[in-house]
């Protein structure tokens, strides 16, 4: 196994309920090798969005440390160097809400670029168009706008977008949960073709089992907030040890009981 592209360290995170504090994330460590995929699963409101949101550096009040290919990137908000921001991308889970819906899916694919400092005008349209290639999408789409895309295609921007600044880490936080199942397939697949291409490190957070038991090699398991059991992912599949695992495997359809 190659040396951790992330790790990531007792993060923490707690959100003000009245006058109480709340743990979203208690105490959640993990690492993500180069050309690995790491599942994060567990129920709505285990924490699973909160962990993706440590990571890309979006979470007001975290504690915790962050490496990068063994470099110490802050862990809050705002601290964070462009190039740092640039090597820990996200793609979410709503392709219609996180492509802005008054540019052209060229723009939206060149702005991190532009941002970024990378290419010139002209070195950037052309990486639109191999990018949207690579996607499995027609470079002639460039010139439409969000809207005029199925939910499919609007996933694949997302993901090209993602990959136009060439990050080392893809934080995937349920990006298959909003398309029908033979989107979905499409679309792992396509994550699965690029991370073999481009030896990309993946977060993949979901509460669908099916998906991440197809994508996965590791998978941690994630309860109010704390990280209940690890492994790779056919051992935890095969033999779960926690309670709340078995639990979460035991409601999968098709589980024998
Ligand atoms: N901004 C916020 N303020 C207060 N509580 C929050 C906030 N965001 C999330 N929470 C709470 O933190 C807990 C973890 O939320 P989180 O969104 O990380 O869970 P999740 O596993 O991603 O759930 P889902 O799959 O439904 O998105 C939940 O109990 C949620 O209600």
């Amino acid at each position: 196994m190659s040396a951790a592209m992330l790790e990531l360290a007792d993060a923490r995170l707690t959100y003000r309920r009245g006058a109480a504090r709340f743990a979203a994330l208690d105490g959640v460590s993990l690492s993500v090798a180069q050309g690995e995929c790491v599942g994060v699963i567990g129920e709505s409101g285990s924490g699973k969005s909160s962990l993706a949101r440590v990571i890309a550096g979006l979470a007001e009040g975290a504690t915790g440390t962050l490496r990068l290919a063994g470099e110490a990137v802050p862990i809050t908000p705002g601290a964070r160097r462009r190039e740092q921001c640039r090597r820990i991308q996200m793609v979410f889970q709503d392709p219609v809400g996180s492509l802005n819906p008054v540019l052209t899916i060229g723009a939206i694919i060149a702005e991190g670029m532009a941002i970024h400092g990378i290419g010139t005008r002209a070195e950037r349209r052309e990486r639109v168009a191999a990018l949207l290639a690579d996607v499995g999408l027609d470079p002639a789409l460039a010139a439409r706008r969000p809207h005029e895309l199925s939910g499919g295609q609007r996933q694949r921007v997302a993901i090209a977008r993602a990959l136009a600044v060439e990050p080392d880490l893809l934080l995937l936080d349920e990006p298959t949960s909003a398309l029908d199942l033979v989107v979905q397939a499409q679309i792992l697949n396509l994550l699965l073709a690029l991370q073999e291409a481009r030896g990309l490190a993946y977060l993949f957070i979901s509460h669908d089992l099916d998906v991440v038991r197809h994508l996965c090699h590791y998978v941690h398991v994630i309860t109010a907030g704390q990280i209940v059991e690890s492994g790779p992912t056919e051992a935890v599949f095969a033999a779960p040890q926690h309670p709340y695992t078995q639990g979460l495997i035991a409601a999968m359809p098709g589980a024998t009981r």
